[in-house]
């Protein structure tokens, strides 16, 4: 399984304006490897995703490529373009069976009428698992019990594990983490990401979104760093945690609790109203006159002045 994507870019018809969503983001991800994805509020995450899955909104306008091949099942499976399938292939082939997805707010996504166990048991069966639904809540720390419960009685951390349980039904081959973490405490976050980690080491590709980059740490190979519709940084995960290139990485970092705890100055540009230019520029410390010109991504970073050099050449 690989997920290749290249210049991909959303942006959605509002009246009297575009947001421009998602800007030629190219990245991949491969079967034994996490990629984290990582960035503020906003900036365009869940909107790549769903791009990938073909859930977008019909005020949507996608373009480039997300290749998909199989490693596993060429022949079931060959290579496949995600942003030029067809809706009935992303729906029968795709969605759920090639590429589970944990959707954010998962509790939004439950049926309130029918228990969860109901509606586990309904994905493993139409997508001709033999997994029980018990043994895929436990993976995730949920008791059996808090299966028979209905959506209204689950509590956000227990809706969250439902529906990685749920994405999990089809075993796909790529799971798409957006957020799978929210509403849980601590012990259940590191539960979680050694559960990605476990599915990374059993051979699946994962790509995870989320605000924690202590969690992130835990589960990633890679990490891209987004800002603003765009990926400023992409690289191994352990050397951009270490020693971000990106300033907007570093002060990103910087801003997590168990680091400096200094949140970035400034608000991010409206994605209505994207400047010519680096768009971190009025929040950076180091921006010069060369700002005001688009950084091309080069060897991993797209800046002017990154803060150092490549401890590698990209692709090593
Ligand atoms: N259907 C839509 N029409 C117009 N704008 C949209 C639509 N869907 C999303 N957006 C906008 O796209 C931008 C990116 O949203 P997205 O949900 O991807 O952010 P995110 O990075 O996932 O943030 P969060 O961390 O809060 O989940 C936001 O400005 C959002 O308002
Ligand atoms: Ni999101």
């Amino acid at each position: 399984m690989k997920l290749e994507v290249n210049g991909l870019t959303v942006s959605f018809s509002i009246p009297g304006a575009t947001v421009r969503a998602v800007t030629d983001a190219s990245f991949s991800v491969r079967q034994g490897e996490c990629l984290a994805l990582v960035g503020e509020s906003g900036c365009g995450k869940s909107v790549l995703a769903h791009a990938l899955l073909g859930l977008l909104p019909g005020n949507a306008r996608v373009s480039g490529q997300a290749m998909l091949s199989s490693a596993l099942s060429p022949e079931l499976s060959p290579e496949l373009d995600l942003l030029s399938a067809s809706p009935a292939v992303l729906a029968s082939r795709v969605r759920g069976r090639e590429i589970g997805l944990i959707p954010q707010s998962p509790a939004t996504h439950l049926t309130p009428v029918r228990t969860a166990r109901a509606q586990l048991e309904e994905a493993l069966e139409e997508l001709g698992s033999t997994s029980s639904a018990t043994e895929l809540a436990e993976r995730f720390g949920l008791a059996p019990r808090d299966l028979d419960r209905y959506p209204h009685e689950l509590s956000g951390g227990m809706a969250q594990r439902v529906a990685n349980a749920i994405a999990l039904a089809g075993d796909p081959g790529l799971l798409i983490a957006d957020e799978p973490t929210s509403g849980l405490d601590r012990p259940l976050v590191e539960r979680t990401m050694a559960v990605l980690r476990e599915l990374c080491e059993e051979g699946r590709a994962v790509l995870v979104i989320t605000h924690d980059l202590r969690a992130a740490a835990q589960v990633a190979d890679h990490l891209a760093v987004m800002y603003a519709s765009r990926l400023v940084e992409v690289g191994p995960a352990a050397e951009l945690l270490d020693r971000p290139r990106h300033p907007y990485a570093a002060g990103l970092l910087a801003a997590q609790p168990d680091r400096e705890f200094v949140a970035i100055q400034g608000m991010p540009p409206e994605l209505t109203a994207l400047p010519e230019g680096c768009a971190f520029a009025p929040r950076c410390a180091h921006a010069t006159g060369a700002c005001a010109a688009r950084p091309p991504m080069s060897a991993g970073v797209s800046c002017h002045h990154p803060l150092r050099e490549a401890a590698h050449a990209q692709g090593a």
